[in-house]
């Protein structure tokens, strides 16, 4: 028999309706009598980390969470985290950085329904997340969801409402989950112990081009942090006409050793700067880096993490462009 721990954090499969709207009340081992079933492959014990709507998600309960599971980690055969859906592929992100290789499966599950509504995807999405948290086949960080598993450096939230609520990018699925039958495609490397990394540093914020968007904003969000990722078009460039000053601000703050990745708000198939002017000069002549296949989820979070461990650019950028978990393949 199987011990998985189940930390609670929230989100709508915790939540209960309100005269203000759905809000997170319920306590882990609550949600646990929906599915008793799963007493036929595993034992679980609870505890709740927090209890939010996912919208209030911070680097510091990423850092409990990820002391929480190094604590728990020898006693347990692997880990089911819910959570919410909003911010779910950024901790899904954040956790397949600060906890790296881990033998043993990290889930993370939530819902788009309450668990206590007659029509709700709540008690599906926890049996899935507990099954693929008892096999001997997974590993590392995941979100389990409507019957698919997405690598936690690949996942993003594609639609707002439907069950079908995440999409797994530039990357296939790892498993799927059929009537109870766990398919796995692909297996995930792990090590005998993993590496844990609860210290990152939050300093990291995200620029979204669009046309008239203006250099001076850009100027202050980089005095303000120590990385930003510019969200641009495309396979990725700036806007390059001397008047409206982003390669003079750019240039700047990259000589006073801030970091600059450049991605792009094109959901599928990643950058390529070199393919058109617009980036090609900054990829080139100014130390830009680039975020290629990544999720923009993905990017925050690395940036964290290797900010968290290094402050030197030079070193920053090995670490950025290591391979963690597939997420960068380009
Ligand atoms: N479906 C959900 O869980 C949405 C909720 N607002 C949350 O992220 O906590």
């Amino acid at each position: 028999m199987k011990r998985i721990l189940m930390i609670g954090t929230g989100g709508t499969i915790a939540s209960a309706l309100t005269a203000d709207g759905l809000e997170p009340q319920m306590a882990s081992s609550d949600i646990l009598h929906y599915i008793p079933n799963i007493s036929k492959f595993c034992e679980v014990s609870t505890l709740e980390v927090c209890n939010i709507d996912s919208t209030n998600m911070s680097p510091d309960i990423w850092t409990l969470l990820t002391e929480t599971i190094r604590d728990n980690y020898d006693q347990y055969d692997g880990f089911v985290v819910t959570h919410g859906t909003d911010t779910m592929a950024y901790t899904a992100s954040a956790l397949s950085y600060m906890i790296q290789n881990s033998p043993k499966p990290i889930v993370i599950t939530g819902s788009q329904k309450p668990i206590n509504m007659e029509i709700s995807d709540s008690k599906t999405n926890l049996y899935d997340s507990f099954l693929y948290a008892s096999s001997d086949k997974a590993s590392g960080v995941q979100i389990v969801f409507n019957g698919k598993v997405i690598l936690g450096t690949r996942a993003r939230k594609t639609h707002s409402k439907s069950f079908k609520a995440f999409s797994s990018i530039n990357y296939p699925y790892i498993a799927i989950i059929q009537d109870n039958h766990l398919i796995q495609y692909i297996q995930q490397p792990a090590a005998a112990q993993p590496e844990f990394y609860p210290t990152i540093n939050p300093k990291v914020g995200l620029f979204k081009l669009t046309p008239g968007a203006e250099a001076e904003i850009l100027d202050f969000m980089l005095s303000k942090k120590d990385a930003i990722i510019i969200e641009s078009y495309g396979v990725g460039g700036i806007p390059s006409f001397p008047e409206y000053g982003f390669y003079d601000v750019i240039k700047k703050w990259t000589k006073r050793g801030k970091i600059i990745v450049m991605t792009t708000q094109v959901p599928n198939e990643g950058s390529d700067m070199e393919i058109y002017k617009v980036g090609n000069k900054l990829k080139n002549k100014v130390s830009v880096l680039e975020a290629y296949d990544m999720t923009t989820e993905s990017v925050v979070c690395k940036l964290m993490w290797a900010l968290g461990r290094e402050s030197d650019p030079d070193k920053v950028k090995t670490l950025f462009y290591q391979t963690i978990a597939n997420d960068i393949l380009f």
